[in-house]
């Protein structure tokens, strides 16, 4: 595989237009996007359709969830910053649903 290329600040900003709900991580080169669902149950499945969708582009989410709210922070860890892998994984993301 090809190394990732980290985006420059035109191609993020970009690349976030294109995005809904996707925001500059604070005092980071990510991006985050908070999602928020009826109850833990709908919270943890979603997150198992992201895992297994992360697993096969194996390029991994940085998340926590609180009950029914999910905070996912994107970043390619081997770039050192934002790739085009985190706003594909991001669109992917988008394209479940919720
Ligand atoms: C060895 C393996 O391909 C790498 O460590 C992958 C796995 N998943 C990853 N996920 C993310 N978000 N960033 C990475 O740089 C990354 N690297």
């Amino acid at each position: 595989m090809t190394r990732p290329k980290r985006l420059s600040p035109e191609a993020q900003a970009e690349a976030l237009a294109t995005l809904t709900g996707w925001k500059l991580a604070q005092g980071r080169e990510a991006i985050s996007k908070r999602f928020v669902f009826r109850d833990f149950s709908e919270a943890f499945g979603w997150m198992t359709r992201v895992a297994l969708l992360a697993e096969a582009a194996n390029h991994h989410p940085e998340w926590s969830n609180v009950y029914r709210t999910v905070d996912v922070t994107l970043a390619t860890h081997d770039a050192g910053g934002l790739t085009e892998l985190d706003v594909k994984l991001a669109r992917a993301i988008d394209a479940l649903g919720n």
